[in-house]
């Protein structure tokens, strides 16, 4: 057994995440008997003393049936009122069926600014401990009413990535309709499960997509770069079929297991990572990209070639390289309209007011990028 599945099998604290597409059936609506499954496997590593909290995607799945409506709907409005019927579905079916063994549900709907902005990210940290110190089950979704297309996560993978470093999980379980992450397409013979997936080079020339059963929305694709932001921050990983979910819960010895760095990420620099919104770009040169993200160093002004945004100083930049990848993300020390005429220069062509570090190395957060 690997490290990262003996780390899920004995977590004290989880985050569990299941899709759209394990939870609806295909003429739109929810699929009470596998919604009672799932429960039956989290209620009983709840007996076994480990704290667990459910991102739920199926709002919108579970709402088009009720309103009569054939297929997912495309436009904003539309899943947006088939989130409001569905979402009110699903949490009743949750309350149910965690009833049956006692168990109580909370109800933690979220937009991106509660954990894009530092002050909210910390009122959701003590709301999660709360309803965990009371004993209920968080069930969480997106809060897709009221989320427009900008402010919008889009996918609860990504989310549940973020809420599992906000609650200090021990491990993050990714529940849907495939066992797991595959070369290819999963449907084709000739793919192969990977069952382990210790570094970034385990990823190259994989043909990772997105759904294909019209219901899910972000695909493989959006699991993966979930998978590696939480093992990036510290925390293991596993991608599973939800129909196997008592084995993803009991010893985790199925699906894709993702190792995570040795180190947990400080809240601040995961913020800073991954969870904080961006106000803009600065590019930069190759000498600059190897010293920020090889070396650790601050970004000076003459290491820039480019600005793009409309940010401030102690906004959250994305720093990217020639090729316009980003390579890492930081807090500006300098206004946009400081910038033009300071880059490229080196520190003592510039006036002594001016001459600071663009973005502090303590301020900055290197990013893993796939090659
Ligand atoms: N390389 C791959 N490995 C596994 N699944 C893949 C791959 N590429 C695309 N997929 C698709 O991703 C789907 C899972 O994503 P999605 O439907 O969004 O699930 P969910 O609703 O659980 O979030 C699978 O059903 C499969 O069709
Ligand atoms: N918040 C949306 C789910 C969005 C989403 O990520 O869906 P999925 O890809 O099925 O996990 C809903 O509840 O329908």
């Amino acid at each position: 057994m690997s490290e990262v599945r003996s780390a899920i099998a004995g977590a004290r604290r989880l985050v569990v995440k299941v899709g759209s597409s394990a939870l609806t059936t295909a003429s739109g609506g929810l699929d009470v008997g596998r919604l009672d499954a799932l429960v039956d496997a989290i209620a009983d590593r709840v007996a076994r003393e480990t704290q667990i909290v459910l991102v739920s995607s199926g709002a919108i799945g579970a709402g088009l049936a009720p309103l009569s409506l054939g297929v997912r709907p495309k436009d904003l409005a539309t899943q947006q009122a088939a989130a409001s019927v569905g979402q009110l579905a699903l949490a009743h079916a949750y309350a149910e069926s965690f009833g049956r063994y006692s168990l109580t549900v909370g109800q933690v709907l979220l937009t991106s600014n509660d954990v894009v902005r530092r002050a909210h990210y910390r009122n959701a940290q003590r709301t999660f401990s709360r309803l965990l110190a009371l004993g209920a089950v968080p069930v969480v979704n997106e809060n897709d009413t009221v989320a427009t297309e900008e402010i919008r996560f889009g996918d609860n993978d990504r989310l549940a990535a973020l809420v599992a470093h906000l609650v200090g999980a021990d491990g993050l379980v990714l529940l849907s309709d495939v066992d797991g992450l595959y070369d290819g397409d999963p449907r084709s013979g000739a793919s192969r499960k990977i069952t382990e997936v210790a570094s970034e080079s385990d990823l190259e020339g994989l043909a990772v997509g997105r759904s294909s059963s019209g219901l899910g929305t972000g695909g493989m694709m959006s699991k993966v770069a979930a998978a590696r932001t939480a093992a990036a921050a510290g925390i293991p990983v596993l991608i599973a079929a939800a129909e196997e979910a008592p084995s993803a819960l009991g010893d985790a010895g199925v699906g894709t297991a993702f190792t995570h760095a040795s180190n947990r990420m400080s809240a601040r620099r995961f913020w800073l990572g991954y969870a904080a919104g961006s106000q803009g770009r600065l590019v930069l040169d190759d000498g600059a990209v190897a010293a920020v993200v090889r070396h650790r160093r601050s970004l000076l002004a003459a290491g820039i070639v480019g600005v793009d945004g409309d940010f401030q100083a102690g906004d959250v930049v994305e720093l990217v390289n020639p090729e316009q990848s980003v390579v890492a993300r930081g807090v500006v020390a300098f206004d946009v309209t400081e910038l033009p005429e300071l880059i490229g220069r080196s520190s003592h062509e510039l006036p002594p007011e001016q001459r600071r570090e663009v973005v502090h190395a303590d301020d900055l957060v290197p990013l893993r990028r796939r090659r």
